[in-house]
């Protein structure tokens, strides 16, 4: 649509799916900044109707735009569709029919494009239309633009950082505390951090998500969720908090997505979800709360650090109302964003041939050849130690041993032989580390 002589731009019409804790916020500032949002888009932004799953609960919103029915609101005059519902079926199908009808697409949905953003782009592709999720990955920090876009000339080896709020305040919150997991998780809950049902978060799968979506950007390559290993915070105890800060670390839950390249130059794509410590002067170490933060590095950029609220109605808002703005902007310029970029198609690599380190403690028997008996273990799966410190107590020492990078299978059959060992009494922490001591 262009703008010929004094007409009056046609409006930009919207179909809202979903008006919950995000969708009221979108709602509120397209009403709230309608002038502003006009004149930035080169034409109106108009609601052309807004589903939710029961409209008689909406006394706030003008009746004649609620409806039950998605589909209704697919098939409508809409050149948008705005997705706040989240889920992958039904919303997958009524996405798709949206894009291939030539409508665009703004979404928060981090599940359904971790599984089928090929499937998505393909369709936008199919007729031109825009797909865009910035509200997806880290709520309101601009992160994929700048991935997508930003940082399109450079080469990006590695993406990590804490992306899931309400895991990050449970190990916050542990750490400052000293209570243990469920403890904290009872009143996360209590204090409506953690949602009725906070399974996607503790165990791993919403951070998993966006893992994906974000080693998809960064390495030009189709990751979903599948590929990426993930472990929640289920398993992290009052002793991992307490090891940790005895070697001046803290725990987090960590998506770490990274380019590996083998001796012979061979690259792939690693993308895991997992606790780990990290030193107490890192940068996200002090990320705390309930903040996400990533941190980016590429061959030309060097470091580079995102920072900012991954979660909450108006912050999620300010990402889909940033994404609408601009797919609004290129319906009044006839002219499309960025397609998905997947050139490189690396393949994934498997966890366990992935390159990670160790933190171990143990508790072992206080007598003579115990440590020569540990190390065995370690230079028989050729894992070899950076670091060990031992401290008698009455009857057992506690051995601390922080390896160097091996392939995590090997790390791992180093611990379950080392439990395995008569010396053995405990082991009391095994957790992965990430970050140089100072
Ligand atoms: N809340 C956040 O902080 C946050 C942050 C980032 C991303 N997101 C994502 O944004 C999306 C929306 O999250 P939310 O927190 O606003 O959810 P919500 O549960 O508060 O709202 C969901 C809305 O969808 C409507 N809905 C559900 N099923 C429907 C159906 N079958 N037909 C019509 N309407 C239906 C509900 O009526 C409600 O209005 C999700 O994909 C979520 O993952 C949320
Ligand atoms: N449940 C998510 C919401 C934002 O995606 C979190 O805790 O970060
Ligand atoms: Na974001």
């Amino acid at each position: 649509m262009s703008t010929h002589g004094t007409e009056a731009p046609r409006p930009i019409r919207i179909a809202l799916l979903g008006c919950g804790t995000v969708g009221g916020e979108v709602v509120r500032l397209l009403t709230e900044q309608a002038g502003e949002l006009a004149a930035r888009v080169g034409a109106p932004l108009e609601l052309a109707g807004i589903a939710v799953r029961r409209p008689d609960k909406h006394p706030e919103l003008p009746p004649q735009l609620l409806t039950p029915d998605p589909a209704k609101l697919i098939e409508s005059d809409a050149d948008v569709v705005v997705e706040l519902i989240g889920g992958i079926e039904p919303v997958r199908d009524w996405l798709l029919a949206a894009l291939h009808k030539g409508k665009s697409v703004v979404t928060a949905n981090k599940a359904l494009l971790a599984e089928c953003s090929g499937e998505l782009s393909e369709a936008a592709d199919s007729s031109g239309a825009d797909l865009y999720f910035e509200a997806a990955v880290a709520g309101a920090i601009p992160l994929l633009r700048p991935l997508r876009e930003s940082l399109a000339g450079d080469r990006i080896t590695r993406v990590m950082g804490i992306v899931n709020g309400t895991t990050n305040y449970i190990l916050s919150a542990m750490d400052s505390t000293g209570a243990g997991y469920a403890e904290t998780l009872d009143e996360a809950s209590r204090l409506g951090y953690a949602e009725a049902d906070p399974t996607a978060d503790v165990d791993g799968y919403d951070a998993a998500s966006k893992a994906a979506i974000l080693a998809s950007l960064a390495f030009h390559s189709r990751v979903t969720v599948a590929d990426v290993h993930r472990e929640g915070i289920a398993g992290v105890s009052s002793s991992d908090i307490l090891a940790a800060q005895k070697i001046g670390r803290v725990v987090k839950l960590l998506a770490i997505c990274e380019r590996v390249t083998a001796e012979e130059g061979a690259e792939s794509v690693s993308a895991r979800v997992h606790p780990v410590m990290i030193p107490r002067a890192h940068q996200l170490a002090g990320v705390g709360g309930a903040f996400n933060a990533v941190y980016v590095e590429a061959d030309a950029a060097g470091e580079l650090m995102f920072y900012g609220q991954g979660a909450g109605g108006a912050p999620t808002a300010s990402a889909v109302l940033g994404d609408l703005v601009t797919v609004a902007r290129n319906r009044v310029l006839a002219g499309r964003g960025p397609r998905e970029s997947a050139h490189a198609a690396l393949p994934i690599r498997p966890m366990g041939q992935t390159p990670t380190r160790y933190h171990i403690s143990l508790d072992v028997a206080d007598r003579a050849g115990v440590l020569a008996q540990v190390a065995q273990v370690f230079a028989v799966h050729d894992v070899s130690i950076a670091a060990v410190r031992q401290r008698d107590r009455l009857s057992t020492a506690s051995l601390v041993i922080v390896t160097h990078s091996a392939p995590d299978s090997a790390l791992q059959s180093t611990v379950d032989e080392i439990s395995r060992l008569d010396v053995v009494r405990e082991v009391v922490s095994v957790m992965r580390v990430e970050g140089e001591d100072s």
